[in-house]
């Protein structure tokens, strides 16, 4: 439950992170004290930053950097990975697509997937399968939408075709990230004689299909050929970014099961041992000074919501303050970049799982300034086809009242999903 809170506490989650699969971290003097202060944190504002949690500053600042540059961008370029449900809900969304509460957001993001190490079987496959589809009439309509997913991890992470049945249907799609598929885009990329062979290999494997069948399949294969021009190293960098996000995540998530006095691992096997997560790269443009407009409420970069999952790491821009936050007053409490730090909030999910004991609270951002403003926003969430529902122990905290009914993780992301996306 939400208090009054002024300002969002900074907790050093260091001694947690050390101790955390140490099968005797409850004793831990250092793990204990963080887990005080996350149960506070939790309880009285739903926010906090996390410092001490392991990942270089620098790296957090490299992320942003090549964010700004995707935004930067001619829009030409960036709508080759326009989202649509057809993909999956993944790619590109321009400014005033993303809706909240039925208004238009004033922000442009991506999410973002990023090739894994399978990434030139993968490939290879691939180009295999588009050279065998002349045989085959029944390749046609799964060419329009690839029945097998492109070689990324996810920006959601990686749903495969079937794999959650009908629950998972609305989000398969490939992520429409990194496909080194297009020469130019092997141009950006330093000489290398795999992505050169790979490239000429998809060139004549795309030819081959486009003779086969005609415009029609012209239009999936330029969905999938032409690539926008991405910032060199992305793919690395991401790779490296998620995967550290996913481990700070799971570790802040076993002390927070202690804190609701529950087992550490609480939020790992069915619950959250193959955690979905969403990676979504934001882009805020600086408000506009111009005909001596200003910047009101009305700009809103993103309207007030709550997330969906369980907990979310935030990587916001220096110098601008934009992201604030809902007390039980009603007041907005900024939280203003702190370098070194994730803001971190928790989700509708861990809310249920916590019986209410913790709040998934509103937050909105207003970027005033007339900068453009970025944020890296990684949600980490439990297994997609997780059944969520108060933990015995918070009902027992709370009173003995259930205050929530069971909900699949999945639904409730579609549901959230598909009310915010404008066709
Ligand atoms: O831009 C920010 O600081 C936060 C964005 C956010 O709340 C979200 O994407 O859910
Ligand atoms: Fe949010």
């Amino acid at each position: 439950m939400a208090t009054d809170f002024k300002s969002i506490p900074i907790i050093d989650v260091a001694p947690l992170l050390a101790k955390c699969d140490d099968p005797k971290m409850v004793q831990d003097p250092g793990v204990r004290e963080v887990v005080k202060q996350l149960d506070q944190a939790c309880r009285e504002a739903g926010f906090f930053y996390a410092k001490g949690h392991g990942i270089p500053e620098t790296m957090a600042k490299e992320v942003r950097n090549i964010t700004h540059k995707f935004f930067d961008l001619p829009y030409e370029e960036k709508l080759k990975i326009k989202m649509t449900p057809a993909a999956g809900y993944r790619g590109y969304q321009r400014i005033g697509e993303n809706i909240t509460k039925g208004v238009p957001d004033m922000h442009e993001a991506i999410d973002v997937g990023v090739t894994n190490s399978y990434f030139m079987f993968y490939h290879f496959i691939y180009i295999a399968l588009l050279l065998q589809v002349e045989t085959s009439n029944a390749w046609k309509g799964s060419l329009h939408q690839p029945s097998f997913c492109s070689p990324e991890k996810e920006c959601y992470k990686e749903l495969k075709q079937g794999m959650y049945g009908a629950l998972g249907k609305p989000m398969e799609g490939c992520n429409q990230w990194l496909y080194v598929t297009s020469v130019s885009h092997v141009m950006d990329l330093p000489f290398s004689w795999e992505y050169s062979v790979l490239s000429i290999l998809h060139l004549v494997a795309d030819l081959k299909v486009r003779l086969s069948f005609g415009v029609d399949v012209l239009l999936s294969c330029n969905i999938v050929f032409d690539r926008p021009h991405y910032p060199p190293n992305f793919k690395e960098l991401m790779e490296e970014y998620i995967s550290l996000c996913t481990e700070v995540s799971r570790k802040i998530m076993r002390g927070i099961a202690l804190a609701l006095g529950g087992s550490p691992d609480e939020f790992e096997g069915e619950r959250g041992g193959d955690a979905f997560w969403v990676m979504r790269l934001i882009g805020y443009p600086g408000a506009s000074t111009a005909n001596g407009k200003c910047p009101s409420e009305n700009d809103i970069g993103c309207g007030a919501h709550t997330d969906y999952g369980l907990l979310t790491l935030v990587n916001q821009d220096e110098n601008i303050t934009a992201l604030q936050v809902r007390n039980q007053a009603g007041e907005w409490i900024s939280a203003p970049p702190i370098p070194g730090t994730f803001v971190c909030n928790i989700g509708d999910m861990l809310k249920i799982l916590s019986n209410g004991l913790y709040e998934s609270t509103l937050h909105r951002v207003i970027n005033k300034s007339p900068t453009y403003r970025v944020c890296v926003a990684f949600f980490y969430e439990p297994n997609y086809d997780a059944a969520v529902e108060p933990l015995e122990v918070c009902v027992r905290k709370s009173g003995g009242t259930r205050k929530f009914e069971k909900a699949v993780y999945g639904e409730h992301l579609v549901s959230k999903v598909q009310t915010n996306f404008v066709t």
